[in-house]
């Protein structure tokens, strides 16, 4: 491992721990902060196609506000994960049936549409002010986003966390997409870039 690695994965580490120390009753009400502050704060573009997740481990629940999201008009997707390096976002529909779609997370099976996000809630484990994320560490957001991109899509990358994830740094790497804003219970923070 580099440099790099070992420093992206001590901060995913540290960052984690803080986001697992967080009492049940903090992440309920920082997650209903996140829902109240995304209803109002997300702009929907015509024909919104926006993908949530569902939580895994001590994510942020934003189910409330993909239920939201859906009432003001949008159609909603979540990562389904196909193999290591791949994940594609199946239609999240009211009342179809949910199976296990890798990693602990949950979501619609392979009949579901598979749909390309213009806005994407993207999950993470660590971020900075300038934007930049960590996750797990499997690169599947980073390849997913990077596809779009290849074909010319350019979603709003909107990250979702607790405040407690914040980091000074994370360091770059290439391959690193950067989010156009962070959603957190403090509000919806935009990236700044030259920081
Ligand atoms: N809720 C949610 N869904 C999501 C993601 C996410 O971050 N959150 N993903 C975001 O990409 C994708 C799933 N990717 C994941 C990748 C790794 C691990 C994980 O637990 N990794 C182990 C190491 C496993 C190994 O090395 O074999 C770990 O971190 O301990 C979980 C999800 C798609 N769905
Ligand atoms: N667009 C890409 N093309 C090829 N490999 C990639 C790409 N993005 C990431 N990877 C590879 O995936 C691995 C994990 O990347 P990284 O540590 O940045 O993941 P992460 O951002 O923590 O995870 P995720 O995107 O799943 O939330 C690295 O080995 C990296 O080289």
């Amino acid at each position: 491992m580099n440099a790099g690695a070992a420093d992206k994965a001590d901060l995913r580490r540290q960052a984690l721990a803080r986001r697992d120390a967080m009492s049940i009753e903090e992440r309920i009400e920082a997650s209903i902060a996140i829902a109240d502050l995304g209803r109002t704060l997300i702009d929907l573009p015509s024909g919104a196609i926006v993908s949530g997740f569902s939580p895994i481990r001590s994510e942020v629940d934003i189910r409330p506000l993909m239920a939201d999201l859906r009432d003001r008009g949008a159609r909603i997707c979540v990562p389904a994960i196909l193999s290591r390096e791949e994940i594609v976002f199946r239609e999240l529909l009211r009342h179809a049936p949910l199976v296990d779609t890798g990693f602990g997370t949950v979501g619609p099976g392979p009949e579901a549409e598979v749909l390309d996000p213009n806005v994407m809630l993207v999950p993470l484990a660590a971020f900075d002010a300038r934007g930049h994320r960590l996750g797990y560490g499997a690169g599947h957001y980073d390849r997913a986003i990077a596809r779009l991109q290849e074909r010319g899509l350019k979603p709003r990358l909107v990250g979702i966390a607790f405040d407690s994830q914040r980091v000074d740094r994370v360091p770059d790497e290439p391959h690193d997409v950067s989010l156009d804003a962070i959603l957190t219970e403090t509000g919806l923070h935009a990236a700044k870039p030259q920081v």
